[in-house]
């Protein structure tokens, strides 16, 4: 579905991404773990279309989408979630997932005189909509609350659902469950295991939790220093060699992350 062939991005003179080749597979739930300053959230922003390779290509679907915008990929189906913005936090969640979609008829003057029984109409769909993906997350109690009051965890369910408020194919996911309890963790994991298998969404998700990886990642692919080590099951890459030289090669604390949950 994706694959990314011989990808770089540097900062200066330092690579962040030197080098990454991977393919993800359609339908699978994808890891992306590594120790810090591995370059997994550069390969995703590149991906994403947040920042433009220095070389390298992306293809989805065999075309190629390398370098092109967030929005032009958003309509492919290809989204990478991002933190509520501190200015949305004032809006109910409601609110936030109805924001989604782009392209409504509300935003042209002609339709602000001429369609307002389309725009109610729209509204009505949205609002049904928002509320669907509420209760698939289980979060319907916080429709009303505004978003900048709500927990942490809740929080990133939220940006979850924003996912699902537009057909996507294939969601990009960044430490959704950092600073978040288990519980909330479970959760997730949960919801994003239903909207693969029930909704067919594809996932690579980065995440230091080797716990929640090993619920829900098959497989799982190891990054150290801008470049791919490796790619196989959780047991397979905690195993690898030069995974475990990685991270240790990055001192304890990263040894510890890898070892955790085993
Ligand atoms: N805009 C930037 N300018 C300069 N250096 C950057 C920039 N963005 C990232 N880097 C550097 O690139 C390296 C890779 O960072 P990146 O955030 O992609 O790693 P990561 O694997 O996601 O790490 P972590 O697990 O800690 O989030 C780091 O050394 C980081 O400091």
């Amino acid at each position: 579905m994706i694959v990314v062939d011989d990808l770089h991005k540097h900062f200066g003179g330092f690579h962040a991404v030197d080098g990454a080749s991977l393919e993800i597979a359609e339908g699978t739930i994808t890891g992306l773990i590594g120790p810090n300053g591995a370059g997994k959230t550069t390969l995703f922003n590149v991906i994403a279309g947040v920042l433009d390779p220095t070389s390298g290509r992306v293809t989805m679907d065999g075309e190629d989408i390398t370098g092109l915008p967030p929005h032009t990929l958003f309509h492919k189906g290809l989204l990478r979630t991002f933190q509520i913005a501190h200015e949305f936090g004032s809006m109910t969640c409601r609110e936030n997932l109805m924001m989604v979609p782009g392209g409504q008829s509300g935003e042209t003057l002609w339709n602000t005189w001429f369609g307002r029984r389309r725009i109610a109409d729209e509204e009505r769909a949205l609002r049904a909509k928002a509320d669907e993906v509420m209760e698939f997350l289980t979060i319907e109690q916080i429709a009303d609350l505004k978003a900048g009051q709500v927990s942490g965890g809740q929080k990133k369910l939220l940006e979850l659902g924003r996912t699902m408020m537009v057909d996507a194919k294939i969601v990009f996911l960044d430490e959704v469950g950092a600073g978040v309890n288990r519980t909330l963790l479970y959760t997730i994991a949960d919801a994003i295991k239903r909207l693969n298998e029930e909704r067919g969404y594809t996932f690579v998700v980065i995440e230091h939790d080797m716990e929640f990886i090993d619920r829900l990642c098959d497989p799982v692919i190891c990054m150290a220093e801008g470049k791919v080590l490796a790619q196989g099951t959780l047991d397979e890459i905690k195993a690898n060699e030069q995974v475990i030289e990685a991270y240790l090669g990055t001192g304890l604390k990263n040894k510890d992350k890898l070892e955790a949950g085993a």
